[in-house]
């Protein structure tokens, strides 16, 4: 599992650990990590370290303490190493020092703004260390025209713990960012790598481990890996018959959107529930693609056994069918009509398991503010939805979400991808997680399980051209196989 940590935890670690160190051993940890990974990227883009030009942005905390001094051991293996200074009278003496003794240059930033820019735009290398996890709100003003100038430069931008700019706690962004390469990150991974809209100016992103004592149960974020999915994945036993694989109800589709109906169904088959049981008008259409559909024509009560429902999808206006499914007293995943027109009460009374599933819009719509609140906030919108209804919250993205009403750590998915975000996509996904739910697992399981396949899932049938829902649908065994490795 990959875990994330709050900068208030992350402070509390880095005071426990620096106790018993040293003064300055952690930051020589953290240096000596960035370095390495700084001469890797020279390796790539300058051929070797020796000769290479490096352009440091250094802002007035240790963040830029940590890239004066990995600055000074790129300086040692032969780099020419220029440290900008945003704020000369308070940039990190140890660091200077250090980058002088290795024959580094050291100017400042503001008066020398022409010139500045000019070493930037030559750089190979520029080494983001403007501010870190002490950051508020976006770039001050005097670090905008470095950043725009590291933007504009052909050079590799790696930035040091964070993107500067960036909230570290919530993924925000706030005004001016920088835009990395490659981000080398300390101690943990902090919420922002993970979470859209900041996680997109991260680059790829780089553990260095510096000994920091993380509790597991005061992480704020988890990400499920192959290893942590392929331990949840529901796999039949011998003895198992379909009705202890679990039967999924699909209460789904409506004369205008059969398809829904069709996709959820698609879905559900491939998520490891051993029968799938229709209820709704596009009975027709559903048997027709998936003959194997157990489909009724009765609403949700009559409709026989089964061990989880999913409702929703392309339901239209049908508000008896979803509050029939509500008072079911299994396990139920409402998705798109259904998220609109389930009543708040009668989720909150459940006492079965509950997963809502909206998108950014749906999610807005439910909190009562814009889609760019949401958006921007993701973090926090979904801890607020899965509160106020008592719910598992699984919000969709490019970085799914999933939080539960209990609170503890929320699950983040990073398998996405922007193909994705196509007509179907989400009907595929709630037919999956239901399956899921059917199987066994819990809310919070089976919605980041479900998120991980299909995003797997997605990349198998994109594999970066254009592909339908439905390509998902059946790329989704190939997603299984690969996370069992097999
Ligand atoms: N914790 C750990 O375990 C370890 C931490 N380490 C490193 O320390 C970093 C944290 O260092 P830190 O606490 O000194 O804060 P930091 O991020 O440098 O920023 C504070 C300065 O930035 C300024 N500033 C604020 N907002 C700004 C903005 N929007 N735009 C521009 N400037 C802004 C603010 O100015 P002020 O508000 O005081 O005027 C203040 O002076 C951490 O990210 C990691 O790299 C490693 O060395 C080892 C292990
Ligand atoms: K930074």
């Amino acid at each position: 599992m990959r875990t994330a940590y709050s900068v208030e935890t992350v402070r509390n670690a880095e005071r426990e650990l620096m106790a018993r160190l040293p003064e300055g051993a952690l930051m020589q940890r953290a240096a000596a990590g960035l370095a390495a990974a700084c001469a890797q990227v020279l390796a790539r883009v300058a051929g070797r370290v020796y000769g290479s030009r490096v352009v440091l942005l250094v802002g007035s905390g240790d963040n830029g303490g940590d890239a004066l001094y990995a600055g000074a051991r790129l300086a040692r293996r032969g780099a020419a190493v220029t440290a900008l200074l945003l704020a000369p009278e308070r940039a990190h003496a140890g660091g200077l020092a250090a980058l002088r003794r290795a024959g580094g240059r050291v100017a400042d930033a503001g008066a020398a703004s022409g010139s500045a820019g000019e070493s930037i735009a030559r750089a190979d290398l520029v080494v983001d260390g403007i501010v870190g996890i002490g950051g508020k709100g976006g770039l001050r003003e005097a670090a905008v025209p470095l950043a725009d100038a590291a933007a504009r430069s052909r050079a590799a931008v790696v930035a040091v713990d964070l993107p500067s700019g960036v909230d570290a706690d919530t993924g925000q962004v706030r005004g001016d960012v920088v835009r990395a390469d490659l981000t080398v990150t300390f101690g943990t991974h902090k919420p922002g790598l993970l979470i859209d809209p900041a996680r997109e100016y991260a680059g790829a992103v780089r553990l260095v481990d510096i000994g920091l004592p993380l509790p597991a149960e005061a992480a704020e974020l988890e990400a499920l890996q192959h290893a942590d999915a392929a331990r949840l994945l529901p796999v039949p036993a011998a003895e198992s018959d379909k009705y202890r694989r679990g039967v999924v109800g699909i209460a789904a589709g409506s004369a205008r959107y059969p398809g829904a109906a069709v996709l959820a169904v698609a879905g559900a088959l491939r998520g490891g529930a051993g029968a799938v049981r229709y209820v709704g008008p596009a009975g027709d259409a559903v048997i027709a693609r998936f003959p194997e559909t157990l489909v009724s024509d009765q609403g949700p009560e009559r409709a026989g056994r089964v061990q989880a429902w999913v409702v929703g999808p392309g339901a239209g206006d049908d508000a008896a069918t979803v509050a029939q499914v509500l008072a079911a007293k299994v396990p139920v995943l409402i998705d798109a009509d259904g998220l609109r027109l389930a009543d708040a009460d009668a989720v909150r009374a459940r006492t079965a398991p509950t997963l809502m599933t909206p998108h950014a819009g749906e999610a807005a719509a439910l909190l009562g503010v814009a889609r760019e609140e949401v958006e921007g906030a993701r973090l926090a919108s979904v801890r607020e939805l899965a509160a106020r209804y008592g719910a598992t919250v699984l919000l969709k993205g490019s970085t799914t979400l999933v939080a539960s009403a209990k609170g503890g750590p929320v699950r983040v998915n990073a398998t996405g991808t922007s193909w994705l975000a196509t007509a179907g996509s989400g009907d595929v996904l709630s037919g999956l997680a239901g399956s899921l739910l059917a199987a066994g697992l819990s809310a919070v399981d089976a919605g980041s399980v479900a998120a991980y396949l299909h995003g797997l899932a997605g990349r198998f049938a994109a594999q970066g051209a254009p592909a339908g829902a439905h390509d998902v649908a059946a790329s989704i065994p190939r997603a299984w196989r690969d996370v069992r490795g097999n």
